[in-house]
């Protein structure tokens, strides 16, 4: 059986409605340390409304989210970032006259900062955590550039970097390889397994590819309700899943 203490995150009949339609539809679902989780269905699914739910952004009507056995659903945005929850939309928000360097530099946590005499340790810590995770999403050599420079994928690199410096137990990543080419796409997957050594991955994704690669299990939706989950071989081959998608 379950024991919540074993997750990361326990979803547990999340439900919301909108003026009566229940975009969400009694989800639960339970992800553990390290796991990348990708929630694949189709178009209204309640894809993104899960991750609005989990990020505060959007209030439950019914249902539980419990975060390292925290409950989230009471809790304003700032306070589930500040519980450890980072969240990437798909449209990167980046500030694109700054450079990577300063991008990254901003998104370096403030409760963090030791202030008065001390400021030089301080900055050095920052520029430490800054060039660790350069290296990490691939743009060492791009630190003094403008963002306005980079191409979409190391855009979205940058943003995925402007969260991990915060230091995040679970990432929430909506469509990350959108745009990308093939050699973007692979370094991502790379990515995201190297990130996951020491936390939990949560992603939307609809590139089917990308999902075989990265994911250690699938949650698929339809209608707001989870139509079936387990590893990509299990959902690909539950005659559910192959109907919703293949059509009738
Ligand atoms: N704030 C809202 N008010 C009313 N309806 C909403 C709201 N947010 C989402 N919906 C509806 O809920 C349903 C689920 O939307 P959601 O964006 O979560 O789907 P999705 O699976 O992410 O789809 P896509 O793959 O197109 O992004 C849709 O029918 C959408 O119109």
């Amino acid at each position: 059986m379950y024991q919540q203490k074993d997750f990361v995150l326990s979803v547990e009949g999340l439900t919301v409605s909108f003026d009566g339609f229940k975009a969400v539809n009694n989800v639960s679902f339970y992800i553990e340390e390290q796991e990348i989780r990708v929630i694949i269905g189709p178009n209204g699914a309640g894809k993104t409304t899960i991750l609005d739910l989990i990020c505060g952004k959007t209030k439950s009507t019914e249902g539980s989210i419990k975060f390292k056995g925290k409950e989230l659903t009471k809790l304003r945005e700032h306070e589930i970032v500040h519980a450890g929850v980072g969240r990437k939309f798909q449209n990167p928000s980046i500030y694109e006259d700054l450079t990577v360097f300063e991008n990254l530099e901003l998104s370096y946590p403030k409760g963090k900062k030791v202030w008065g005499a001390l400021t030089f340790t301080r900055d050095q810590a920052v520029i430490d955590k800054v060039n660790e995770i350069a290296e990490m999403i691939f743009l060492k050599e791009m630190l003094q550039s403008k963002a306005s420079l980079l191409s979409h994928g190391q855009k979205q690199w940058l943003e995925i970097g402007m969260l991990l410096i915060q230091d995040p137990e679970l990432l929430m990543l909506d469509e990350p390889v959108a745009g990308m080419s093939v050699s973007e796409r692979k370094q991502t997957a790379a990515l995201l397994q190297k990130i996951t050594q020491d936390r939990s991955v949560l992603v939307i994704e609809h590139d089917m590819h990308f999902v075989e690669e990265i994911a250690d299990r699938v949650t698929v939706m339809h209608q707001g309700q989870v139509l079936s989950e387990g590893s990509m071989d299990h959902v690909q081959s539950d005659p559910k899943v192959i109907e919703v998608y293949l059509g009738h």
